[in-house]
């Protein structure tokens, strides 16, 4: 899939501009706090409908305006689409395609497909099961753009069964627990979906991401991930995988009550990184930790290309000087002509010539683009 234009209104420090890509890689330079990452993330809420950096619509906007619109035409094997996101101060956001409105999220997600990789991936392997699951969940709403549509179903019942287990428990009402039972079936319904779902997506991209990781710390390491659910996950069917939440949840609802909060279900699930059979956190060093990284990320658009047979684009926000040489060929060796990447960097001192004669570069000052 190719990106041919970008046009951002009053997002981030953006008034009014347009892009227009005239190669498949673009490198956006400019000083710190120039508006570089908000390009890049602009990009990726059309891909995602979320940001890397988390951020809220209001946060999106420029400040003093009330709606932001993010608008794209990308070309792809079926033809070429035009994908608008308008984000509103004080409404919903809403999507188009070809200037209709979408009205569900899932008929928007899947139309352009992105893998962005920031120094905020490190988290992948420092940071909380949060960090990783958020990852596993950005990947798959461009696996199958379903999976949003479920995420957001179960999300919203945990919320329901969230504020019910605070109402019983304020309330000392314990009768109320045959009512839970409504909130749990609905509960394990949609968690099942997406335990299997992100099992599934984690089989298929374990050996890919061991395969990248062999060849960039030279085979002396051995990178393994695995889905951990808290929920036990002998077999891949849904309806032992149900009785078994099912079975968990209610062992906890005394708890439950107590805490007043969901114990069981996917949204308390892991995904296991591990070099050489030690939990990559603990062992890896700095440098480890970011090979680890980038074997997931070059996995990640390996098989978004397998599952959707095109290539998605690749946005490397400011990664290049965090790796070095080595990792640094790895990756730009990678992408080559196959996936229409856009990078951003402080200065151009760490391409070489070959790649900045072919790249479109474009100078990012103040909110403005530079040709
Ligand atoms: N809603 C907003 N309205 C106006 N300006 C904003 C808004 N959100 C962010 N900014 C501005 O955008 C700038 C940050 O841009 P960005 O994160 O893209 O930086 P960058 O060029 O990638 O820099 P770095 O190299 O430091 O990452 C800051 O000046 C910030 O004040």
């Amino acid at each position: 899939m190719y990106l041919k234009t970008l046009h951002l209104r009053q997002f981030r420090n953006y008034q009014d501009q347009k892009i227009e890509f005239t190669a498949p890689k673009t490198i956006l330079v400019g000083n710190n706090a120039q508006g570089k990452s908000n390009f890049l993330e602009a990009v990726e809420l059309l891909a995602t409908l979320r940001s890397h950096r988390l951020a809220r619509d209001h946060d999106l906007i420029r400040d003093g305006d009330a709606i932001a619109q993010i608008n794209a035409t990308l070309e792809r094997a079926l033809g070429i689409s035009d994908l608008t996101l308008t984000l509103h101060r004080h409404a919903r956001r809403s999507v188009a395609i070809n200037s209709e409105i979408v009205r569900r999220q899932m008929d928007f997600l899947g139309v352009l497909n992105a893998v962005e990789f920031s120094s905020l991936d490190l988290e992948l392997v420092r940071g909380s099961p949060e960090n990783r699951r958020n990852w596993l969940d950005t990947l798959l709403i461009q696996l199958e753009p379903v999976y949003a549509h479920i995420l957001q179903q179960y999300n919203q019942v945990l919320r329901q069964r969230n504020a019910f287990l605070k109402k019983s428990q304020e309330s000392g009402v314990r009768s109320q627990e045959s009512q839970l039972s409504i909130w749990d079936a609905q509960l394990v319904t949609a968690g099942t979906r997406l335990i299997i779902r992100r099992d599934r997506a984690i089989q298929r991209l374990a050996p890919i991401a061991a395969g990248w990781h062999a060849s960039i710390s030279g085979s002396t390491e051995v990178l393994q991930i695995q889905y951990a659910p808290n929920v036990p996950l002998a077999k891949n069917h849904a309806e032992e995988v149900q009785q078994a939440f099912l079975g968990k949840i209610q062992q906890r609802t005394a708890s439950e009550l107590h805490r007043s909060t969901t114990l069981v279900g996917p949204h308390r699930d892991e995904v296991k990184l591990s070099i050489n059979q030690k939990p990559a956190r603990q062992y890896g060093s700095q440098g480890q930790q970011r090979t680890l990284v980038l074997a997931l990320k070059l996995a990640e658009l390996q098989l978004i290309e397998e599952v959707i047979n095109e290539s998605p684009l690749l946005l490397l926000d400011d990664v290049l000087a965090e790796l070095d040489p080595f990792r640094q060929n790895q990756l730009l060796d990678a992408i080559q002509e196959r996936f229409q990447t856009l990078i951003t960097t402080t200065h151009l001192g760490a391409f070489d010539s070959q790649w900045l004669k072919s790249s479109q570069i474009l100078y990012v000052r103040t909110g403005k683009i530079i040709n």
